[in-house]
């Protein structure tokens, strides 16, 4: 098992800015099992901080304790500068919160959910917009009139893309529409942090993209938000910083920069025949080889110790300096980044 990364936990760059979420030190238990096991993270005003984890990492106990809806057992939790349990009736106008799986009543129609949802929220008065102006969105106006919707609920479900789905029963949806029907209704009161607990689940990858475009907009007019996702692609784009949890702990965390520089580059070539032996391969500091046998041996070292700029070059010249004494060639040579899959499966992988 691998150590977990000791470090300053994400955020503590930004300490003393206007941090908008903090988090020290939190334990959560369910009964005995502590699937929560001191986690520390910090996210200032404006950004997006991306979670991302193996299945039951504790992504979502976390979530769930920050947006409320459980009194953590150990650390400290702060949501604008407040308790979320103890203040919880300060905070909630001011969050707005996309759940793993939203509760709809099948046979209201998607604007009599929003209406309702709207009607529940303590703060209804203010028109929903992307950029934080008070105007909705062109257009809204007219198609509202036209289908005896107002205008702040015309304006979320624009935002989300449903507005030609204003009179259909909520259980009429697709999976991936309910999901930007949840969207709708985190966003109706315009909050300033938003939690998207893995809000792409289900989308086709065209409505993946308008919903990263919505999350992207409402960032950009300056929402917080802390964003739980299984899809790599989707923290590359949008996550100012993440972090990856595993078993109740954040083991990497940073930039997503930073992250990959972590996972280390990729060396891979190829050696005629299968005769190859670990003792016949040439050693690299700190990496061991992987073998993959096919008509020829595949060899490939994942590289994590040196300096990351310089690391690559030195590997390959050992790499051909070997070869020449030995007299073969390097057959595809091949140098490539280390990405964010691999440093996830690492994570995953080394911890276990
Ligand atoms: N209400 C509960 N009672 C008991 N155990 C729970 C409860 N909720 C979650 N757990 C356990 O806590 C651990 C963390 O769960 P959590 O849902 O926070 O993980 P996650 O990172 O969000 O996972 P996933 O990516 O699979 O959604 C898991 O082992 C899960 O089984």
């Amino acid at each position: 098992m691998r150590t977990p990364q000791v470090t300053d936990p994400p955020g503590a760059a930004t300490a003393g800015l206007d941090n908008v979420i903090e988090v020290g030190g939190l334990r959560q238990a369910y009964g005995d099992f502590e699937a929560v096991r001191g986690v520390s993270f910090s996210v200032p005003r404006g950004e997006l901080f991306a979670l991302l984890g193996t299945n039951g990492a504790g992504k979502t106990t976390t979530v769930e304790v920050l947006e409320g809806f459980r009194a953590a057992t150990g650390g400290t939790v702060r949501v604008l500068g407040l308790d979320p349990v103890g203040q919880r009736r300060q905070l909630r106008p001011r969050v707005g919160i996309m759940l793993q799986e939203g509760g709809f009543i099948g046979d209201l129609t998607v604007a009599e959910t929003v209406g309702l949802w709207k009607g529940l929220s303590e703060d209804a008065g203010r028109p929903v917009t992307l950029s934080g102006t008070t105007e909705p969105p062109a257009g809204s106006g007219l198609l509202g009139r036209f289908w005896g919707v107002d205008r702040q609920t015309m304006g979320a479900l624009e935002l989300a893309g449903l507005e030609r789905k204003a009179r259909t029963k909520v259980r009429q949806l697709s999976g991936g529409q309910r999901r930007r029907l949840d969207l709708a209704l985190a966003v109706i009161s315009r909050p300033e942090v938003l939690f998207l607990d893995e809000p792409t689940t289900g989308m086709d990858p065209e409505a993946r993209r308008a919903t990263w475009k919505v999350i992207e907009d409402l960032r950009v007019g300056g929402t917080t938000v802390l964003l739980t996702t299984h899809y790599l692609e989707e923290a590359e784009r949008l996550a100012d910083r993440l972090a990856i949890m595993h078993e109740g702990l954040i083991h990497l965390h940073g930039t997503v920069e930073e992250v990959v520089a972590g996972a280390g580059d990729r060396v891979s070539f190829r050696l005629p025949g299968i005769t190859w032996s670990f003792d016949d391969l040439p050693r690299l500091d700190g990496a061991a080889p992987v073998l993959t046998y096919g008509g020829a041996t595949e060899v490939a070292y994942t590289l994590t110790v040196g300096r990351p700029e310089t690391r690559a070059h030195e590997a390959v010249r050992h790499l051909l300096a070997w070869a020449d004494v030995r007299g073969e060639s390097l057959e595809r040579l091949a140098v490539r980044r280390g990405t964010l899959e691999d440093a996830f499966m690492r994570v995953a992988g080394e911890v276990e």
